[in-house]
């Protein structure tokens, strides 16, 4: 990364900063190539003292970006994407959305200009630089997606798709997130109700959910085969994984899988 560079980060709440963090963390980027914006400054109090710069300012810190990240709510983004318009050259900068539900053509027909856009869905997990991130554009270059490609490989794992898969990778990964912990904390209650005093069954429960994504991508294996491996005949797991399907585990999740993309897909029209 040149050292030249600059980003900043339009919307500094959860994602942003987190995204924000992982750059500093992966020494790429010191903090004062990052400008943070946010329309509540004095929440970034803590963040400017470390050297980033912080603003409420969003059209001074575009203007001096090269790389310009969007990472408000659907529903404000046209709000910024006025205030920002007068800073954007076409040919200087790259803009970079993490916004569900938002076109790289909606951005650019907002803007009337035919900017490069190039979306990124990371998820919670970039916080701890873990994030499975999609990345996908229709006029970025290959240049340009490279480099968005490893600005959040410093934050996790990135994979590029094909734009119109990107709210369907919202909900498989973004809040994805939220469908595993929803699942360690029911089997940590569902622990808690055989013996173990709660902070030790989540502790068990998150270890235990840990090992199987692991044995996953560490062997490339299916599910079905690590199951296979643990399902003794006649034995107390299978006992326990049928009694689960006959609940709908796994049609409850693929049904809110499929909720949360339709979802994901009406977020920005439904603000229109
Ligand atoms: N949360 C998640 O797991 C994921 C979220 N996303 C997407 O990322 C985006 C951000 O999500 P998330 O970080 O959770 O949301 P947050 O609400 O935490 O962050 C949005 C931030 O934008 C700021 N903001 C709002 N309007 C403006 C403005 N005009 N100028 C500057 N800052 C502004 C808000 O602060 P203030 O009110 O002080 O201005 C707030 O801190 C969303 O579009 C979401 O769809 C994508 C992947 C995962
Ligand atoms: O729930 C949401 O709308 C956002 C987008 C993906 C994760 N959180």
């Amino acid at each position: 990364m040149s050292s030249q560079q600059h980003v900043a980060i339009l919307g500094s709440g959860n994602i942003g900063l987190s995204l924000a963090k992982g750059l500093v963390k992966s020494g790429l980027w010191q903090p004062q190539q990052i400008t943070l914006t946010r329309r509540n400054v004095d929440a970034m109090a803590e963040y400017a003292t470390q050297g980033y710069q912080t603003t409420t300012n969003n059209m001074k810190a575009a203007k001096r970006a090269d790389i310009v990240i969007l990472a408000v709510l659907p529903q404000q983004l046209n709000k910024l994407l006025d205030e920002i318009k007068p800073a954007i050259k076409s040919e200087k900068q790259l803009l970079v959305s993490v916004i569900s539900g938002v076109s790289c053509e909606d951005i650019r027909s907002y803007l009337e200009m035919n900017v490069q856009v190039v979306r990124a869905m990371p998820n919670t997990a970039i916080a701890i630089g873990d994030s499975m991130t999609c990345i996908a554009t229709d006029n970025g270059s290959v240049k340009n997606v490279n480099l968005v490609k490893s600005l959040f490989d410093t934050v996790g794992v990135s994979i590029q798709i094909n734009e119109e898969l990107m709210t369907s990778a919202t909900a498989l990964c973004a809040c994805g997130i939220a469908f595993f912990l929803r699942s360690v904390r029911a089997a940590s209650q569902g622990g808690t109700e055989i013996g173990f005093h709660a902070h030790d069954a989540l502790k068990m429960a998150a270890q235990t959910a840990k090992g199987a994504a692991n044995l996953l991508l560490q062997l490339s294996s299916h599910p079905e085969q690590e199951i296979d491996k643990v399902t003794s005949p006649k034995g107390c797991t299978i006992a326990g994984l049928n009694e689960m399907e006959h609940n709908g585990f796994s049609s409850a999740m693929i049904k809110g899988i499929k909720l949360s993309a339709e979802k994901a897909g009406d977020l920005y029209k439904a603000e229109d």
